[in-house]
């Protein structure tokens, strides 16, 4: 064991009703607009091959150039009320929304900057009307905020010279300032997602960031930060030098999902995601390959069943509108969840050896397993393999068919679900399954073989 002072300083996760509300959302969505949304990965006719919201570090692309980008900035058509509505239908509990990208401009009327909305011919808070509209639907808001600032002159990659300390000291009052000023501006905000904050400057700076972070979960209680916000002593980020998760969740699977139960380690852990392989602000053209609703569902599935959330990023237009694709995306979505959701909502890991077919989620609401189906065998019926003395007492579907299912035991905690009519589905559907002690005493006379 490593003496850290700026270590983990909880071991396992937090056990309180805040962090029990964050664990039970399973869908989330991420919003990134700002003034990439405007160049949307072109710029000067050719198109940049990254992620659109990266178009400022593009050689052809001069920084001045890019923040003059802020007298384009006037979303007209932007209505807070409509997004969250495609957000409710869609079934998400959350949605993270960028107050402030790498590229430092702020989509609320900082005090502590000119770079911001205040400053654009929008000039209103994009920030506060959003928070407003999705409480309104229901739906908790998580505060995204870029620590590296490109556009702020006292940001450094790294800190080498005296002066670059004295620019970065000046830097982390700015960011320090500008933090305090969201929580107290937006108090119903649950949580702060933290990104940039990979580089040297910030790494070094463990002992001022984690007396920021234990600042400002003093000014808000129950306040949601993950592991990407700051390093130890030793530059250790998101597990500490023993090894320990930093923060209230695990932030590092970015446009990844873990494959099994011991890749989470028992924490809690968020999976954002973009539609197609890397964009996460507004790109005019979608390179590769676009995810399709049945994958997203299936990486919803995957994700809660693993004990995480699944956030889906969106991307709007810089008038205010969503794209096309992401609202259909966000419509089929939201119609598998109307049918679906309890499945989805409170869900966790079942903790039953995982099938080919798709994927166990236990629900903590009721103690019912289900069972998320993605692939049919061809034989037909699905296999489950139950914790050791677990009956399956009933199966059902919860498609409008309520289609049933009939459970044979055909070996010790072993069964196959058959399905009472020939199943073509052309969506994932889920089968509930209610268990039981197996009675005392009561085994199917399986013996195991002695070898
Ligand atoms: C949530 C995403 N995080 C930002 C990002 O670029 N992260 C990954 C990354 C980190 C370091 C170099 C390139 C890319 C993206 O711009 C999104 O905001």
């Amino acid at each position: 064991i490593i003496q850290l002072q700026h270590g983990a300083h909880r071991l396992g996760r937090r056990n309180d009703a805040d962090m029990a509300r964050w664990r039970a959302y399973g869908l989330g969505q991420f919003i990134h607009w700002g003034l990439y949304s405007i160049p949307a990965g072109e710029w000067n006719g050719k198109m940049y091959n990254g992620a659109a919201e990266w178009i400022r570090t593009w050689k052809e692309v001069s920084p001045q150039a890019y923040d003059s980008l802020i007298y384009r900035f006037n979303p007209t058509k932007f209505n807070p009320d409509s997004w969250a509505a495609v957000a409710k239908q869609m079934g998400v509990k959350y949605v993270t929304i960028t107050t402030k990208h790498h590229d430092g401009f702020c989509l609320w009327p900082s005090k502590f900057t000119d770079f911001t909305v205040a400053n654009s011919p929008y000039k209103k808070d994009i920030i506060g009307p959003l928070v407003k509209a999705y409480d309104k639907q229901g739906i908790d808001v998580i505060l995204y905020f870029s620590v590296m600032d490109w556009h702020n002159p006292d940001w450094r990659y790294d800190i080498k010279t005296r002066d670059d300390s004295i620019a970065f000291n000046r830097f982390k009052q700015f960011t320090r300032n500008q933090l305090l000023e969201l929580l107290t501006q937006y108090p119903s905000a649950k949580g702060l997602w933290f990104d940039g904050t990979w580089d040297k400057s910030w790494v070094k700076q463990a002992a001022f960031a984690d007396s920021l972070e234990t600042e400002m979960r003093k000014l808000h209680p129950g306040l949601i930060i993950g592991s990407r916000f700051r390093a130890d002593e030793y530059g250790k980020r998101h597990f500490d030098s023993n090894g320990n998760l930093m923060g209230d969740y695990e932030q590092g699977w970015e446009r990844k999902i873990p494959e099994k139960i011991t890749d989470v380690h028992g924490n809690d852990w968020d999976c954002v995601m973009t539609i197609p392989e890397n964009q996460w602000g507004y790109a005019k053209t979608w390179q590769g390959h676009i995810k399709t609703a049945d994958e997203l569902l299936e990486m919803l599935a995957k994700c809660v069943s693993l004990d995480g959330n699944f956030v889906l990023n969106f991307g709007p237009k810089p008038d205010g509108t969503l794209r096309a694709e992401e609202l259909s995306l966000a419509k089929a979505i939201g119609d598998w969840m109307t049918v679906n959701k309890e499945a989805i909502y409170n869900g966790e890991y079942a903790g039953f050896i995982k099938q080919d077919w798709g994927y166990f989620i236990k629900s903590t609401a009721s103690n019912k397993i289900y069972m998320l189906v993605f692939n049919i065998p061809v034989s037909g019926v699905l296999r489950v393999a139950t914790p050791s003395h677990m009956a399956i007492r009933k199966a059902y579907g919860l498609d409008n068919a309520a289609s049933n299912y009939t459970s044979e035991e055909i070996g010790s905690s072993t069964y196959f679900i058959h399905p009472n009519q020939q199943i073509t589905p052309k969506k994932p559907f889920v089968i509930v399954l209610e268990t039981g002690e197996e009675a005392k005493g009561q085994t199917g006379g399986y013996e195991k073989a002695k070898t």
